[in-house]
């Protein structure tokens, strides 16, 4: 066995002395990233650790239902302001052709804007773990080139049979190994803590628009229809963003930067003239593998909508599931599913197949062309080591074989890794197609939620017809003690239609002032619901005015009866939360005599009292979901209250009741009905004909008044009759009874 010389020693001793630097240095930034990363989190003990562990374990396991609405957890972002929304506007223009995705110019576009949201400034927590990602990346690549440096080393040992020398490269070897595994699973982690940040940005931003005051949520489906399935889009659409997105950093951020360096690493094997070789080879490659790549972008964008289809259908039938159970419709939705499925997977299976020739192609160029000039590249210094330029001096003890032998390895590591990262470059240009997929959904969705959020609704081109809805005129005054409609025509919306909206109800002209409660009658789909929409505002006022008191003066209880999620007090007091209620002062006892009211008094107590979580919508009948309305309007005591049609399965003697109970409590009522009973609760009647949009209105405590007065007066008397008959009866009975005794 060969003997160290004294120089090669301490060499050794010093590359060594300096692998230990680097290696604590190294473990010293991981070690300050982790903390910087986990420092939110408190970890005083390991019960602790435990205790939450097992919280977040139940949180995930108990039903959302069950769980409690009242202790949300800690906002993880500020609420959007209504200034960034407006600043954002014009970065968010409504998208012209969709049609057109991929990666151009466009995708860039919108790229950007949705940047505004994800990384605002550099002062976010996104920012650090980019840049904490970039270091572990730069980390990353130059422990590659020790590695391959390591590498070459180990070969010329073990060819030059130095045992020592062998032995000490591999302790080395192990050194390494250390915060090299440690940067590759800080990598993937701190990729997938980007994606999360992006994400959480992403929904918070589009729940603000979501359910902004001017409900959008419900203007997406009745007042526009470029978004079909907005659930889809915000739940899984904006999660495959934000991965694709996190994980496009890594894999083109770190292949590039490998690229520079191994590149400049060769350049000192293996000559100008291999690199103007592997620059040729690089640019060649990409074309072609440019001009053969399918139009990825545009497939992951149908995936993405047949997927939502997909998940559409089957919510429905969870919606409606005791509907089409009394229906027995499960053959036919059996079907509907099977169907929407089918799409969903003869797309996914064409875009397999299209990948087929294409991978071919890739594999072929990538793994199989590049080696083989890679090989090639690497025999220069070896077969023409005049090409190669300066190449690395043989150290004291190296003979030729092994000094080649250490330079063919290191250069093959090199090479390899080179390959690697321009195989993952090119790979990334796929990744980079399905992005500009995701990102044409994700800016779709942001386009039209502000466009809803400016009152800008789609318009067809050159549509027909008074109603479009890029006409709307209608003014609306909202501080007024009473309800008033001055030449307002009642239209539905029509949207995107190239004919204008129907009208319903023609110039509608009616007040309703505090006390004069007014019935709405007339046919079924006449427009009666439709008023009570204009006036909440989720139908546009195309022309004439409308004034109203305050958004919070009034009180809608709509025709299908909506039970929240959260505990049985919750019920009562929707759309309020218990904090809202114990900050107005109300308590428990209040509640339940609104309940007496309502004739649910047995309510609590039969299911458990206040706090008892349900799924209400299966556990109440459809006549105690609609005096749950009832007693919401109760509890929120209005000035005015939208009634529609809100108490049909409720009986009559507790309907009768609850009308009169409004009025005591100075609510007054708008109702929606067919039904002559309430009629006397009412001073006005407002009759829809259907014909043309006409309408007539009425003074009740006339005709009808009279009538029904008339009624309870023959009831009365006919029932005296039968009390007269009834005291003969009694008295025979009695002297019957006295005779015997
Ligand atoms: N989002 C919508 N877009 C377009 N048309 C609609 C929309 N919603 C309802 N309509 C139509 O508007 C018309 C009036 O509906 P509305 O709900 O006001 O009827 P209604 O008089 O309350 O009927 P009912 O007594 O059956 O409840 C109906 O023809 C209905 O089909």
């Amino acid at each position: 066995m060969q003997t160290f010389s004294k120089p090669l020693q301490e060499s050794v001793a010093s590359l060594l002395a300096q692998r230990k630097a680097q290696v604590v240095g190294a473990a010293a930034l991981s070690f300050a990233a982790t903390l910087l990363i986990t420092s939110r989190k408190p970890k005083t003990s390991k019960d602790h650790h435990l205790h939450s562990k097992n919280q977040a374990l139940e949180r995930v396991l108990i039903p959302f239902s069950q769980q409690s609405l009242q202790k949300p957890p800690k906002a993880l972002l500020a609420q959007t302001t209504l200034e960034t929304i407006r600043q954002h506007k014009q970065f968010f223009k409504p998208v012209e052709n969709v049609q057109k995705v991929g990666v151009n110019n466009e995708f860039l576009r919108q790229l950007k804007a949705i940047f505004k949201i994800i990384l605002p400034t550099f002062r976010t927590k996104e920012a650090l773990l980019i840049i904490l990602h970039s270091i572990f990346l730069v980390l990353r690549t130059w422990l590659s080139v020790v590695v391959a440096r390591l590498d070459g080393r180990i070969v010329k040992n073990l060819v030059a049979a130095n045992g020592r020398a062998f032995a000490l490269s591999l302790v080395e070897w192990f050194a390494i190994a250390i915060p090299a595994t440690y940067t590759n699973s800080m990598i993937r982690y701190l990729q997938s803590k980007l994606s999360i940040g992006f994400r959480t940005r992403l929904t918070r931003y589009v729940h603000d628009l979501y359910l902004d005051d001017k409900n959008a949520f419900y203007r997406i489906i009745n007042l526009d229809n470029r978004i079909q399935g907005a659930d889809q889009f915000i739940t899984t659409d904006i999660a495959k963003f934000c991965d694709t997105l996190a994980s496009l950093y890594s894999n083109l951020a770190k292949p590039m930067l490998d690229t520079v360096i191994f590149n400049y690493q060769l350049t000192k094997s293996i000559g100008a003239a291999g690199m103007v070789g592997l620059f040729v080879n690089y640019i060649i490659t990409a074309r072609l593998l440019r001009a053969v790549t399918p139009s990825f972008g545009k497939l992951a964008a149908i995936e993405a909508k047949l997927e939502g289809d997909f998940r559409g259908a089957h919510t429905r039938l969870i919606t409606n599931a005791e509907e089409i159970a009394f229906y027995n419709g499960a053959e036919l939705e059996h079907s509907i599913l099977n169907r929407t499925y089918l799409r969903l997977i003869s797309h996914i299976n064409s875009i397999y197949k299209i990948r087929i020739t294409y991978n071919m192609f890739e594999d072929f160029l990538i793994k199989y062309v590049w080696s083989a000039f890679g090989l090639g590249m690497c025999a220069i210094p070896v077969f023409l080591p005049e090409w190669a330029g300066a190449v690395v001096p043989l150290k004291d003890g190296d003979s030729p074989e092994s000094g080649r032998t250490k330079g063919f390895i290191t250069n093959k590591r090199l090479m390899i890794s080179l390959s690697d990262a321009g195989g993952r470059m090119m790979y990334s240009y796929k990744e980079l197609a399905e992005l500009a997929g995701y990102t044409s959904r994700v800016y779709n969705l942001l386009s039209v939620l502000h466009s809803l959020h400016s009152d800008e609704f789609q318009s067809a081109k050159d549509a027909e017809g008074e109603y479009t809805l890029d006409k709307i005129k209608g003014k609306i005054n909202e501080d007024y003690n009473g309800i008033k409609f001055e030449h307002a025509p009642i239209v539905t919306p029509a949207p995107g239609s190239d004919r204008g909206g129907e009208l319903l109800v023609k110039d509608l002209n009616i007040t309703v002032k505090p006390g004069e409660h007014l019935l709405i009658t007339g046919p079924n789909g006449v427009g009666k619901t439709a008023i009570a929409r204009v006036i909440a505002g989720l139908w546009p006022l195309f022309s004439g005015s409308l004034s109203k008191p305050d958004i919070e003066d009034i009180f809608y209880i709509p025709q299908r009866p909506y039970l929240s999620l959260g505990t049985l007090r919750d019920q009562v007091i929707y759309p309020h939360s218990h904090e809202d209620m114990l900050r107005e002062g109300r308590t428990d006892k209040e509640l339940f005599e609104i309940l007496e009211v309502v004739h649910l008094a047995y309510i609590p107590d039969r299911e458990g009292g206040w706090e008892t979580k349900k799924e209400w919508k299966d556990v109440f009948s459809g006549g105690e979901k609609q005096r749950m309305g009832m007693a919401r309007m109760f509890y929120h005591q209005p000035k005015f209250a939208v009634l529609d049609e809100c108490t049909s399965a409720v009986s009559t003697d507790v309907e009768g009741l609850m009308y009169s109970h409004a009025k005591d409590t100075g609510i007054t009522l708008i109702t929606i009905s067919h039904r002559p009973a309430l009629f006397k609760y009412h001073r006005h009647l407002l009759r829809l004909n259907g014909e043309k949009g006409t309408w007539e209105t009425e003074t009740i405590g006339t005709k009808e008044q009279q009538m029904s007065l008339d009624k309870e007066i023959q009831a009365l008397q006919s029932q005296l009759k039968e009390v007269e008959t009834m005291r003969t009866r009694l008295q025979a009975i009695d002297t019957e009874l006295s005779l015997k005794v």
